[in-house]
């Protein structure tokens, strides 16, 4: 039988990601940023090369540069100069001539292949080629980018392998959008900061660090704004302080429908509701919706609920929220090499353990408790195993779809 945590009515969670994305009008405003800074920030205007790169015909060896034909007519040739990366031979190549060329140096002109010293034999300036390709070894200038190429176009995150593209354009500083201000704060009587003395009545503020952790992953700026008690006041006053300093106002717990459990009632008021409550477990009480001039995520007050709910729905909403284009998360085959116990109704993402059979396949078991309460389980696992909403147990050797974690809960 069906408890309430499965009713039915619940949102799937693909209409809920649409809903956000026709919902959020990304920020619009651009600043320029030094590279340095760049890392994560959203590309606000393409970027097109400047340059060539490499800017000239250069050497992929340190060997021998010369003339294929050359090298066709007699395999011994006369070394008549060098080529370094940095200084290039200057002179003029003749028939039956090689030059010595180091990695990265320039071709001298007329040379069209380059051959690398291990196939060549010297004996003062008298080289002998035991073998040659035309055209080897030879990196064309515009090789890896050509002046006019769009390198990285508006919406895309700056990766590490991005700012070595701007250096080697030489780009100093981009056009990128503003960073995103996220304000935080956990709810709940029963909380103690961090630093607090321990008390038998008391649990510790579990998701607001652990939030802020991962939004610092994101890259935005965060807005800490530490714990508010169970008092619909305090948190109505903490809803409008936060959402006059913030783009995306995001707290943990009272969403569910206890007594105390304020924050999507306070969201009705202040602001408008979305969606509430889907079709996931862990994380069915989600609620997101408007303020006057912020978004709002209201996570599950268990730990778990908190980060899955956000690293799945709040953290691709941010990165909509920041201009960023996004991907519908790509799910993988996998066996189940463990039961999954599981009841229809919501999608699961169960946190799993996945790795390669003694038959190659890619396999997925589950480790350990599922409670929304039992955070330590993420230590142990390395994806989610996602079991659609109709399924019922799974069985070992059954086909399912994992996700493996992004570094967001990783
Ligand atoms: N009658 C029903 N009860 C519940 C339902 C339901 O459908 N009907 N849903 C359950 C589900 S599912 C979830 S998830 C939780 C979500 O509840 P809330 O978002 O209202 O969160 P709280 O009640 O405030 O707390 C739940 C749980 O998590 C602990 N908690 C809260 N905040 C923190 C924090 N910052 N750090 C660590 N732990 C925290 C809290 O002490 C509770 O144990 O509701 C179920 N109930
Ligand atoms: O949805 Mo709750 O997050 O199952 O524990």
């Amino acid at each position: 039988m069906n408890s309430g945590c499965d009713a039915p009515g619940l949102m799937p969670i693909e209409q809920a990601m649409r809903i956000i994305a026709d919902t959020i009008s990304p920020i619009t405003d651009i600043t320029l940023c030094d590279l340095g800074e760049a890392l994560d920030r959203v590309i606000a205007k393409d970027i097109v090369s400047p340059i060539n790169v490499p800017a000239y015909d250069n050497s992929a060896m340190d060997g021998y540069a010369l003339r294929f034909n050359d090298y066709l007519a007699s395999k011994t040739l006369t070394l008549v100069g060098k080529s370094f990366a940095g200084t290039k031979f200057t002179g003029a190549m003749q028939e039956g001539e090689c030059v010595r060329i180091m990695t990265g140096a320039e071709i001298p002109e007329g040379a069209d292949t380059v051959v690398m010293q291990e196939n060549a034999v010297a004996n003062d300036k008298q080289i002998t080629f035991n073998s040659a390709g035309k055209g080897d070894a030879i990196r064309p200038a515009g090789d890896d980018i050509k002046q006019g190429d769009t390198i990285l176009k508006v919406g895309d995150r700056i990766n590490a392998i991005d700012i070595g593209l701007l250096a080697s354009l030489g780009v100093s500083s981009v056009p990128v959008y503003r960073k995103l201000r996220v304000a935080v704060f956990s709810t709940g009587d029963e909380l103690l900061a961090v630093g607090e003395q321990p008390r038998s009545d008391r649990i510790f503020d579990t998701n607001r660090p652990m939030l802020l952790a991962m939004l610092s992953k994101m890259g935005v700026d965060t807005i800490d704004m530490g714990i508010i008690e169970d008092d619909k006041a305090q948190i109505k006053a903490a809803f409008e302080y936060a959402n006059q300093q913030a783009d995306c106002v995001i707290t943990s717990g009272g969403v569910s429908v206890g007594e105390a459990d304020y924050t999507r009632e306070i969201l009705e008021e202040y602001g408008s509701v979305d969606f509430w409550k889907l079709a996931i477990k862990p994380g069915k009480p989600l609620a997101f919706g408007r303020l006057p001039n912020s978004v709002f995520f209201g996570l599950p007050g268990n730990p778990v609920s908190s980060a899955v709910t956000f690293d799945q729905i709040a953290a691709p909403a941010l990165a909509i929220l920041a201009g960023c284009k996004i991907q519908a998360p790509v799910l993988l085959p996998a066996i189940a090499a463990s039961i999954f116990k599981k009841r229809p109704g919501r999608t699961d993402y169960q946190r799993a353990h996945y790795f390669i059979d003694e038959d190659g396949q890619v396999s997925v078991e589950t480790l350990g408790s599922q409670s929304s309460g039992v955070l330590s389980c993420f230590r142990k696992s390395n994806c989610y195993a996602v079991l659609e909403s109709e399924r019922g147990r799974v069985s070992a050797g059954e086909s399912v779809h994992i996700l493996p974690f992004s570094s967001i809960v990783s």
